[in-house]
């Protein structure tokens, strides 16, 4: 399957470092989240893709070639400043797009009804762009980075100020373009959607990303905690020294492993507090992406809008 291959994209505006070392890949048929704060260099990252921007190094490729204007003319892209003509017609200014896509008249009116079907617009074809309220402003935005047929699809803050239809109605289309095998990328501040959507993630930090992977895999950290529902820990947890209680409520304990190099603790604590009593649940916490971001984020001490040291980058499993 394609992939698109960002690689080592650094680029400053002036004195502010927007890019450093950027690199992750999107693969063919995954939607990836891509995260990070105000700032982090998302927008950044995304204008270079479509070569809107030219980075000061580093390269963007597609199946392993560099991104030319060919493969560019195949990318879907949602722009965060959103770029609609507000006094054409819906259903004009997508053929139009269409058409600047090199695609015939026919073609273009056809993937005209068929988005604007899809989107619920089609009863708004014939109004201007300014007459529609924003969140439909947005779907036709959206309508117009698919207009084309593209390959790949890279959305800046698709989802930001839709209603949750809307949300439902994007998602799903953004669901049917994986499976079509297109890679599809959007950023996106809301990370419970990003993580109820997305195959893969990759959480930015001060222009690098910082941790990229499916969400399991990230999920997968090295702090290891259970949540236990049977006996008091008192009774059992003492035989059990590479373990320490982190908190209870409810008659569930949170056990974590103090020396996360250890392996099969979780067993050892199964069999002591099975025979203390008996165990309604033993379960592997693993953090959310809420939490993991938090926790992936927050070492960025620096605003986001000042130039900032490099971060270490966090480790993830293959
Ligand atoms: N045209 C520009 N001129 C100068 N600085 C810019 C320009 N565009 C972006 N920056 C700076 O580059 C850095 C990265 O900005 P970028 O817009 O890529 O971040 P972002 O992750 O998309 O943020 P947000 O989530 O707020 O949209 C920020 O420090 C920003 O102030």
């Amino acid at each position: 399957m394609s992939a698109l291959t960002i690689e080592s994209l650094s680029k400053a505006y002036g004195s502010v470092q927007a890019l450093r070392d950027m690199s992750f890949e999107v693969h063919g048929g995954e939607i990836f989240g891509f995260v990070g704060s105000n700032g982090a260099g998302k927008s950044t990252t995304m204008r270079i893709i479509l070569g809107v921007l030219a980075a000061d190094s580093g390269q963007v490729s597609w199946d392993g070639r560099p991104v030319d204007l060919h493969v560019r003319q195949r990318i879907g892209y949602m722009p965060e400043e959103r770029g609609l003509y507000p006094r054409m017609k819906v259903g004009e200014h997508l053929v139009y797009l269409a058409r600047l896509h090199g695609i015939d008249k026919a073609a273009a009116t056809r993937a005209m009804q068929h988005w604007t079907d899809v989107l619920g617009l089609a009863e708004r074809r014939d109004d201007e762009v300014l007459k529609l309220s924003l969140g439909n402003q947005q779907r036709v935005q959206l309508a117009a980075a698919l207009v084309h047929g593209p390959d790949i699809l890279v959305l800046d803050e698709p989802f930001s100020g839709l209603d949750p239809v809307a949300v439902d109605v994007m998602s799903q289309v953004l669901r049917d373009q994986a499976a079509a095998g297109v890679p599809v990328m959007f950023s996106s501040h809301q990370l419970e959607l990003v993580e109820r959507l997305c195959d893969r993630v990759g959480i930015v930090r001060a222009g690098s990303a910082v941790a990229v992977g499916g969400i399991d895999e990230l999920r997968r950290t090295p702090e290891r905690r259970w949540v236990v529902d049977g006996p008091p820990p008192e009774t059992w947890l003492p035989r059990v020294p590479a373990a320490r209680l982190v908190g209870s409520s409810d008659g569930r304990s949170t056990v974590e492993v103090v020396n996360p190099g250890l392996q099969d603790v979780d067993q050892e604590l199964l069999a002591a507090a099975i025979a203390a009593g008996p165990v309604r649940e033993f379960a592997r916490v693993r953090p959310s992406l809420v939490e993991l971001y938090r926790h992936v984020v927050s070492a960025d001490d620096a605003p986001a809008d000042s130039p900032a040291t490099t971060p270490e980058p966090t480790e993830v499993p293959a």
